[in-house]
């Protein structure tokens, strides 16, 4: 058990349930039982008629599982002591804060469903033949039950809140470490070649008529999903996020018919100032931030998996506010434990050292490459949908089945990898789209390897 269901909480919980109060937790434990599904509807229709509180909660999420989750809570909440374990009943408390945590929702909107709750208990019981002093004791040990539970809930939210500051402080230092003299030639780079891109389509004309936005480019994609995180004190990430918006509002002009010469060449003129502009700025981000070299995975160099909330964290944020799809997928290699065995440790850490190295080159460079332990990696593929998602996992899945690996003494193996994927779908929770992922990656081992599966309920 977590130390923070201290002593002190769990005996008030045992005074509150001892024998002379029985009488009266029999009256809730039935009442709850009746009217558990009442009570549910109660507390979301008076969540989702918050703005703040239904982003937190779409319509088919309570239908389909949050409505059955609190009526199960809630019966679990007032069983009478014979029934059950309190040690659990108190541990699912914290359970339930940590998942908060992890979803970010405020801990006000925790306290007002509380709240929400006893008020309708409290309408429940008044409609009950019971006497009012009995109906007031009702009342006070469902209130008092309710607030422990809060209690705890707050603790764990906090402790697991703090936790997620720190390691989203080492991250950013991380980020910024990255390779940073690498990084920005290479961000330059991306930002050039879609300059030079637009410049030709202004010239020869484009296919699709349309120049693409800077935006979603491959230095757009880095800088939101990356550079932005890692110089977000900076004044100069601003002064690149509103040139990136200015410079996507006038692309329209550069290949429309409409416009004269001039106009177009005016709007060129423009764009190229501001792309010159954020040139600068990305310099002076990068100058700025120093050389540090935290939290690499020691051997493969990926990102380590401490960081894998706050970027899941980040993500599913991201995909809610701009309705967009990531995908995450585990990568395991298949038999691993035949090439120790048959090769030494030495060389499976050098195999673990190209596959990372294949996998990162592979991928692009908004997306994230996490080693998670052992042979096994994560990847998420930032702004994507299913198929592209499935054809970037194949992608991978065949580079290395393709590539010939090389040991000490000249000797070269191959390898192979299992991939299980997953869409993000709404789910507010990280960690269900990692279990999602596993179960994918778990049939795709079934299948006999060297495949990708992607996720779909028939895995549960
Ligand atoms: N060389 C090396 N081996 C590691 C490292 N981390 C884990 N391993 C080894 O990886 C092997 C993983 O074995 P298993 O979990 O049985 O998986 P597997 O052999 O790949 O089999 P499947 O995943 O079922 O295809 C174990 O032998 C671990 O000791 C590491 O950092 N370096």
């Amino acid at each position: 058990m977590q130390r923070l269901v201290s002593e002190r909480l769990k005996s008030d919980w045992q005074s509150l349930v001892q024998e002379q109060h029985a009488p009266h937790l029999n009256i809730i434990t039935s009442l709850v039982e009746q009217h558990s599904a009442e009570l549910a509807r109660y507390f979301y229709a008076n969540m989702l008629s918050d703005d703040d509180a239904s982003t937190f909660l779409s319509h088919d999420e309570v239908k389909q599982r949050l409505s059955k989750s609190l009526q199960r809570w809630l019966i679990n909440l007032f069983q009478v002591p014979e029934n059950y374990d309190l040690d659990a009943t108190l541990q699912q408390q914290v359970k339930v804060g940590e998942v908060h945590a992890r979803i970010k929702l405020p801990i006000h909107l925790v306290l007002r469903g509380a709240r929400c709750l006893k008020k309708h208990f409290a309408e429940l019981l008044q409609e009950q033949a019971l006497d009012p002093a009995t109906q007031v004791a009702c009342f006070q040990l469902y209130s008092d039950l309710i607030d422990i539970a809060m209690e705890l809930m707050s603790l764990a939210y906090t402790t697991s809140t703090e936790a997620g500051v720190r390691s989203e402080e080492i991250y950013r230092m991380y980020s910024i470490a990255q390779n940073s003299a690498a990084e920005r030639e290479r961000q330059k780079a991306a930002l050039l070649n879609w300059e030079n891109k637009l410049m030709f389509q202004h010239t020869f004309g484009s296919e699709s008529g349309q120049p693409s936005a800077l935006r979603l480019c491959e230095f757009g994609l880095w800088f939101h999903h990356k550079g932005a995180h890692a110089f977000a004190d900076y004044k100069e990430t601003k002064l690149i996020e509103q040139a990136i918006t200015e410079i996507d509002s006038r692309l329209g002009f550069v290949l429309s018919e409409q416009q004269s010469p001039t106009e177009k060449l005016e709007a060129l003129r423009f764009i190229r100032s501001q792309t010159q502009a954020i040139q600068f700025h990305l310099d002076e981000l990068f100058t700025r931030s120093s050389e540090m070299d935290h939290g690499r995975d020691v051997l493969t160099h990926l990102l380590n998996r401490k960081f894998l909330p706050t970027v899941m964290m980040r993500q599913i944020a991201h995909a809610r506010a701009h309705n967009s799809r990531f995908a995450a997928v585990i990568i395991d290699l298949d038999y691993f434990k035949s090439i120790n065995d048959e090769f030494g440790h030495e060389a499976g850490d050098s195999v673990l050292q190209q596959v990372s190295q294949l996998l990162m080159s592979a991928c692009r460079s908004s997306d994230f490459v996490f080693r998670m332990g052992g042979e096994e990696f994560l990847v998420v593929l930032v702004d994507i949908e299913e198929e592209a998602a499935f054809q970037v996992a194949e992608k991978l899945r065949k580079l290395v089945a393709k590539e010939k690996i090389h040991l000490p003494e000249n000797k070269t193996t191959k390898v192979t990898a299992s991939l299980g994927l997953t869409l993000y779908s709404g789910h507010p929770d990280y960690q269900v789209i990692l279990r999602e992922a596993d179960k994918a990656l778990y049939q795709a081992k079934n299948n006999g390897r060297n495949s990708t599966v992607i996720y779909s309920k028939e895995l549960n």
